[in-house]
């Protein structure tokens, strides 16, 4: 057995934990790293990167097949699925050297290839190695929760895990689930050719604002997504080689491939959580909003910590647990200024309040400035005019926002700047926007706020009539 005794102790090498261990080791601290499975977690491996390389495959497709509209022939695209799955590949072997065992033992990191569990409040076992450390960071991130129907460990199923190491088009995919997973691959694969059906339990994207979320259900829909709702996978069978989902009601969808996109469970079963004092909740790890756990030499972050699930939070913590487990500094973790942001075509963008949930909150003083992508002359240009920008306000400041079109999840982050640093609505419309842009519409939602209390008010127009009588 290897006795080793360090500073900080990162488990899991994810979006998190890397950033955690990058950060601490060029810092000054001694890091020890540990991973179980690949270098780079989820994100790198079997989420974002994987499913936003597939999109872009499938975005080339829609483009061939939709281009007369530009005087361009419409093409039936010829997709070779396998080819596109290379792709999905070569782009995860692009990226991976950043996340790598050479690149972060470059750092001075010690980095073990091995699993994780407490034996001790602050020990750790990984293989034949015992690990003393003065704090330790969990960051085992989350996998799927495939939820227990009957009948479906006994057919194939696929989850995001194995989804990219797919090889043959799927000739009908079902999936469990209408959630962010569920509605990309559903996008992704009908536009490569592939026949889809979604069975959700509740409604699709339940979380999001009603209204833009229609918006991207029509669109679904009309790319020739089957999306059914309030629908619960309660049985699964194989039917003399088709896949066979059979909801509570009885109704029957047949495929030839099943994907689960039913949430995520946190990675917690191989921590032996007990022996460190470190509790749990129905979601995750408990902490506080130091991120601490219940053992106050132990931080949780990322998936684990059960909270929002993106890569760009668990950066985000991983900057709270540096801040106070290098400097002792207090450091707490908001959510108010954190963007989320669902990459359909076109996209669902949201920070900070919705407008039901800023009802909710501030009842009449809630203002909503809008603008609609039909007005921006760039997306009428490129013919993306589908869409608009709510920004929910009080007392001047905006509170939320939520963004439905093209490049939503690009636009949303001047959302995140204002609500991170309270700035008031004035200040967003003192922003220049270079025209003909999509971001316009960002500029313009802080305009509409302040139209009619320029253009609607008797009393601008009498002083502006007063100073036109004296001006020479
Ligand atoms: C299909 C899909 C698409 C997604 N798309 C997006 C997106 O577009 N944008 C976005 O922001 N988020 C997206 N996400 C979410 C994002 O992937 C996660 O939020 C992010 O990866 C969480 O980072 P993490 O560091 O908490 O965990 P992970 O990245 O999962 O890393 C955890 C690591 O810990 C390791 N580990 C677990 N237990 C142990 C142990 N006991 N010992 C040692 N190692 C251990 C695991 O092997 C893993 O490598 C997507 C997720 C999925 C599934
Ligand atoms: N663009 C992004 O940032 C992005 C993309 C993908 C995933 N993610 C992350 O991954 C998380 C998980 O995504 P997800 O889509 O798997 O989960 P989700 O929890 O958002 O959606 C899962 C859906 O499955 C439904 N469901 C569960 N059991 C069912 C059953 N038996 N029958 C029918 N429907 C059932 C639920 O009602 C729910 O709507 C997201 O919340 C997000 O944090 C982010």
């Amino acid at each position: 057995m290897q006795r080793i005794k360090t500073d900080i102790l990162v488990i899991g090498a994810g979006s998190g934990g890397l950033s955690v261990a990058a950060g601490a080791s060029q810092m000054g601290a001694d890091v020890v790293l540990l991973e179980g499975h690949e270098m780079g977690g989820d994100c790198l491996n079997f989420g974002c990167v994987p499913s936003k390389a597939l999109i872009a495959s499938a975005k080339a497709a829609h483009g061939q097949a939709h281009a007369a509209v530009f005087g361009v022939a419409n093409q039936s695209p010829q997709v070779d699925y396998a080819a596109a799955m290379r792709h999905v590949r070569e782009v995860i072997d692009r990226i991976a050297p950043v996340d790598s065992q050479e690149r972060f033992e470059g750092l001075g990191v010690r980095v073990i290839r091995d699993y994780g569990r407490f034996i001790s409040k602050t020990q750790v076992q990984a293989g034949d190695h015992v690990i003393t450390a003065r704090r330790i960071v969990l960051a085992t991130g989350s996998s799927p929760l495939v939820p227990p129907i009957p009948g479906l460990d006994k057919v194939p199923y696929l989850t995001n895990e194995t989804l990219f190491d797919l090889r043959e088009k799927p000739g009908h995919l079902l999936i469990i689930g209408a959630g962010p997973i569920g509605l990309e691959m559903a996008q992704a694969h009908v536009r490569l050719g592939c026949p889809v059906t979604v069975i959700e339990a509740d409604r699709a994207l339940a979380r999001e604002d009603p209204e833009a979320a229609a918006l991207i259900l029509d669109q679904l829909r009309g790319e020739g997504v089957e999306i059914v709702e309030q629908t619960m996978a309660a049985q699964v069978r194989d039917n003399g080689g088709a896949i066979e989902v059979v909801s509570t009601e009885g109704r029957i969808f047949a495929g030839t491939h099943l994907l689960i996109a039913a949430g995520r469970k946190a990675n917690t079963d191989r921590l032996n959580l007990e022996a460190a004092g470190v509790e749990t909740t129905g979601s995750g790890i408990r902490t506080d909003t130091g991120l601490r756990t219940t053992n106050r030499r132990v931080y949780a972050i990322g998936d684990v910590a059960g909270g929002m699930q993106f890569t760009h939070v668990a950066g985000y913590h991983a900057g709270i647990v540096i801040r106070s487990a290098l400097f002792g500094l207090p450091s707490k973790s908001t959510l108010v200024h954190i963007p989320r942001s669902i990459y359909t075509d076109p996209e669902l963008a949201q920070v900070g309040l919705t407008e039901a949930e800023a009802r909710d909150r501030h009842g009449d003083r809630v203002e909503i400035a809008r603008f609609d992508y039909h007005h921006n002359d760039r997306a009428i240009a490129e013919r993306r005019a589908e869409g608009f920008i709510k920004v929910m306000v009080a007392r001047g400041r905006p509170i939320g926002a939520t963004i439905v079109g093209h490049q939503a999840g690009e636009h949303v982050g001047l959302w995140s700047l204002a609500l991170a640093n309270n700035l008031k609505m004035s200040q967003i419309a003192a922003m220049v926007s270079p025209y003909p842009t999509y971001g316009e519409v960002n500029k313009r939602a802080a305009g509409a706020y302040f139209s009619p209390r320029l253009f609607e008010n008797q009393t601008v127009k009498r002083v502006v009539r007063l100073v036109q009588r004296w001006l020479p």
